[in-house]
């Protein structure tokens, strides 16, 4: 294609996005249907473009009013995810010098919130627990994640996993804490690889392997993964379980649920029971009150531990619509309590790197269920043998997961434990 055709797509596919009335990957997903003639290199660059964009839209949009033509083109030029000689055959003369110009302005001459791009109803509440922390968290938020693959304990080894890729030409290396993951160099399609399509790896973050190995379940046990949307911690949990007891999958979303389907599928796990809920005090669940071993409350949440694969949330999202999420993370968290017998289990745990969705609402439910005992993180984190507990935790003793993309190179995640009183 043309580079000033490849330039057009990009600032249409900017244009739609920035709208937020779906999430990127869904309007990018639309555009390309809509859009067939697009192959697969003018594709990553659309949307590399794209994410570029959503992350430094201050910056972007600070930079734009000096330059000339339509507001999504300055911006889409600014943000371009493909080779720069190809971008600048698509460029006169006045736009070049433009760009020039916005690359040659230092980071340190910039404003607070056109280095960090971050809307300030996040941005306050972050810099106030971080303290000097905020910028190297505010700059990594800007990259990219890495690519880490669950290997599926149901029969394949990680060793040998890591060999297969290997030979398939995809270099992957253990994960530093979780001891079922591997991190990939790059971001090869997986889709046809064996290991892929036979369910021996899944696509999951090494902080989302931590949350379910946190629960714990072993053989036999009933255990309820209360949000368990299209069951990336499910597939990890059932697989814990070795494929024996009864896993229940709660979700109010049915169309999350459906997605796990293909995935169970995959893994070859029989002992998950999907059920799409109407609320958190449906009927089916008062049924299962005091019958569980252990349940995960992976709880809807601002997702704000995720910006570097979901840039857009940041934009999608206010103060409101935390405080929203607030309500409905304690009153989740209370109905999926009631499933667990004495000396049950129960993990909270968000992606969300907010305290009024973490540590507020551990604290408001350990005051309000005093029949709840807490167990540091930490020391269980170090009794499951994960290597360096101590550094994946915060509060009193470890009391809390705590995993940070700029100390951990995970996504941002969160997590508390109990044990139910007799
Ligand atoms: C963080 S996501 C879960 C991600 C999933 N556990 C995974 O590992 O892929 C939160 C989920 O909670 C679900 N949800 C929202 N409100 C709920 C409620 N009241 N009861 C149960 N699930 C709910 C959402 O549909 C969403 O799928």
């Amino acid at each position: 294609m043309h580079p000033n055709a490849v330039l057009d797509a990009c600032a249409d596919l900017v244009r739609e996005a920035l709208a937020f009335a779906h999430p990127a990957d869904a309007v990018a997903a639309r555009f390309f249907r809509a859009h067939r003639g697009l192959g697969p290199r003018e594709r990553a660059t659309l949307t590399d473009t794209l994410y570029a964009v959503l992350r430094r839209k201050l910056q972007y949009e600070h930079f734009a009013p000096s330059g000339s033509g339509p507001r999504e083109r300055r911006l889409a030029i600014l943000g371009f995810g493909g080779p720069r000689d190809f971008l600048f055959s698509a460029l006169t003369p006045q736009e070049k010098e433009w760009v020039q110009r916005c690359e040659a302005v230092a980071p340190a001459d910039l404003l607070d919130r056109h280095r960090h791009n971050l809307p300030e109803w996040l941005a306050q509440p972050l810099h106030a627990q971080l303290g000097e922390q905020f910028w190297p968290l505010a700059d990594s938020l800007l990259g990219q994640a890495p690519l880490d693959l669950r290997v599926n304990q149901l029969g394949a080894k990680r060793s040998e996993v890591q060999q297969e890729l290997q030979a398939a030409a995809i270099v992957a290396a253990p994960t530093p804490h979780s001891p079922w993951g591997l991190r990939v160099q790059g971001k090869p399609a997986l889709n046809r690889v064996d290991a892929f399509t036979r369910g021996a790896v899944e696509v999951q973050d090494e902080g989302s392997q931590l949350l379910a190995l946190l629960l714990d379940a072993r053989r036999g046990e009933m255990v309820t993964d209360f949000c368990a949307g299209a069951g990336g911690k499910t597939l990890a949990i059932g697989a814990g379980m070795r494929n024996t007891g009864r896993l229940y999958a709660f979700d109010t979303s049915a169309h999350r649920l459906e997605a796990l389907k293909p995935r169970l599928g995959r893994s070859g796990l029989s002992n998950v029971h999907p059920v799409a809920i109407g609320h958190e005090r449906d009927e089916r669940i008062k049924r299962l009150a005091g019958k569980m071993d252990r349940v995960l409350v992976d709880a809807p949440c601002s997702g704000t531990g995720t910006l570097r694969r979901h840039p857009d949330l940041k934009w999608r999202q206010n103060q409101a619509a935390v405080d929203g999420l607030a309500a409905i993370q304690l009153a989740v968290l209370q109905s999926a309590a009631r499933l667990l017998k004495p000396g049950g289990r129960l993990v909270y745990a968000t992606c969300s790197l907010l305290t009024q969705e973490n540590e507020d609402i551990a604290a408001a439910f350990s005051a309000a269920q005093p029949g709840f005992m807490a167990l540091p993180v930490a020391a269980e984190l170090a009794r499951l043998k994960v290597g360096g507990a101590d550094t994946l935790c915060a509060g009193e003793e470890g009391r809390f997961l705590r995993l940070w993309p700029h100390r951990h190179g995970t996504d941002g995640f969160f997590a508390a434990v109990w044990e139910r009183q007799g």
